[in-house]
């Protein structure tokens, strides 16, 4: 081994440079066309536009007698029905009252609504019983909703289940949307063990990179596990060279500056070019950023939540982006502060807590390899670099965990 000291690391980026800069290197990938019925966790790569207008006509909102607007004061004679699905073909007229459901089209010539329990029938009149009048308030009026040629969801909208519902009631049965990334995780280290129940005093369990496929699960088209890969240069490149045909490689640990770190060398000799190195963040302060022709290889640090806290940061809007979304980035939300907490360094800290009453407590143990911390975390309070202490009641930018965040 040389006595030569390494060169000095580079100064760690800002974090929001460091995610501005890997989001703006890429595009979404190309579209495709899938069934809207298995399109959850999708994002449309076109403007969706309404078929049709919704509704189509005049419908009752509730269940009793149309009336025209002009002849309000009763009694009536009910001349026919209009059903859902089953509309009434007539003309109304004055003097007359035609049954309605809720969801039914109004009759010609009606403009109101009687609610049945405002109504006495008798046979085929119908009379006010005092309890109510009868209003065009009850009707719901063509194309309030939406009409034909609308956008009813833009570019990069990411489906769920409601806004699958409008595409549906839009008249489409299939949307164009992006393809998600095909991706690789490779866990590497000397100290892995590929199984949890089998191991040596000096192994852990490669737990990594099941947690990053549980994250990017939802995101990917495919995801293909590599490793452990042991820390030899020759087997870390052959990690990547099984990787070439995925659109994001993964990797976590050996991304720091030990004497096994071994990503950057590895990156290197199979031809990547390194974008950026070491961020201002706490945890995840050596994550890594490298890319060989269109693929993208983020180099995560191996500690469990540092690990964690960079997919949810990097690698999770990454994902989004690749797969259309138009914004990528987790939302944050604003807590009161269950307790205070001290000032920050220069790195930005995300600090694990949970949600009492309303307000937000730091978990005591922060430590970047504690999995039980991380486990019973439902947020990230957010401190920025460089911030004062902040004092119980006062409102904190938090990132709730469950589901990748909201993004
Ligand atoms: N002299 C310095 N030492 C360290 C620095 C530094 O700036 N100067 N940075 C520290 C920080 S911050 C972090 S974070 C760690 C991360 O380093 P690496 O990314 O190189 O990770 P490793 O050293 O390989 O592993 C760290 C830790 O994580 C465990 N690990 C790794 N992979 C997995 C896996 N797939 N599943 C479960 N656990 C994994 C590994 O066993 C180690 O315990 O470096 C600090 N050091
Ligand atoms: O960034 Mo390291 O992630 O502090 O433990």
């Amino acid at each position: 081994m040389s006595d030569a000291s390494p060169p000095a690391p580079p100064p760690p980026l800002p974090l929001e440079e460091a995610q501005r800069r890997l989001l703006d290197s890429v595009d979404a990938l190309s579209a495709e066309t899938v069934q809207l019925e298995e399109s959850a966790g999708r994002c449309l790569a076109t403007d969706l536009s309404s078929r049709r207008t919704q509704p189509a006509a005049d419908l009752s909102a509730m269940d009793g007698y149309a009336l025209r607007a002009d002849d309000l004061a009763g009694p009536w004679q009910v001349v026919g029905e209009s059903a859902a699905g089953h509309p009434y073909s007539g003309e109304l007229r004055a003097g007359e009252a035609i049954r309605i459901s809720t969801g039914a089209m109004m009759p010609a010539g009606g403009g109101a609504v009687l609610l049945q329990e405002n109504a006495t029938r008798e046979g085929d009149a119908v009379s006010l019983n005092g309890e109510g009048e009868p209003t065009p308030r009850h009707i719901r009026r063509a194309g309030f909703d939406f009409r034909k040629g609308d956008v009813l969801l833009p570019r990069g909208t990411g489906l769920d289940a409601a806004k699958i519902a409008l595409a549906i009631s839009g008249g489409h049965e299939t949307a164009e949307v992006a393809r998600q990334a095909n991706v690789a995780i490779i866990d590497s280290g000397d100290e892995l063990a590929a199984e949890p129940g089998n191991l040596a005093q000096h192994q852990i369990p490669a737990s990594n990179g099941a947690m990053l496929a549980a994250l990017a699960a939802p995101h990917a088209a495919e995801i293909r596990r590599l490793g452990p890969v042991p820390d030899r240069l020759a087997a870390l490149v052959a990690a990547f060279e099984a990787a070439e045909d995925c659109d994001v490689i993964v990797t976590s640990g050996g991304a720091s500056v030990g004497d096994h770190d071994l990503v950057r060398p590895a990156l290197e000799q199979w031809g990547a070019e390194i974008d950026f190195w070491r961020i201002a963040m706490k945890p995840g302060k050596p994550l890594l950023v490298a890319r060989k022709g269109h693929r993208v290889v983020l180099g995560l640090p191996g500690n469990p939540v540092s690990s964690y806290v960079t997919a949810f940061l990097f690698l999770l809007p990454l994902l989004r982006k690749l797969g259309g979304a138009g914004s990528p980035l987790p939302v944050r939300i604003s807590l009161p502060l269950a307790e205070s907490l001290p000032a920050v360094g220069k790195r930005t800290e995300f600090v694990r807590a949970r949600i009492e009453n309303g307000a937000v407590r730091a978990l005591s143990e922060q430590d970047s390899s504690a999995l039980v911390s991380l486990s019973r975390a439902q947020c990230l309070i957010v401190r920025d670099a460089g911030s004062n202490a902040v004092s119980a009641g006062e409102m904190v930018p938090v990132y709730l965990l469950q589901n990748g965040g909201i993004a």
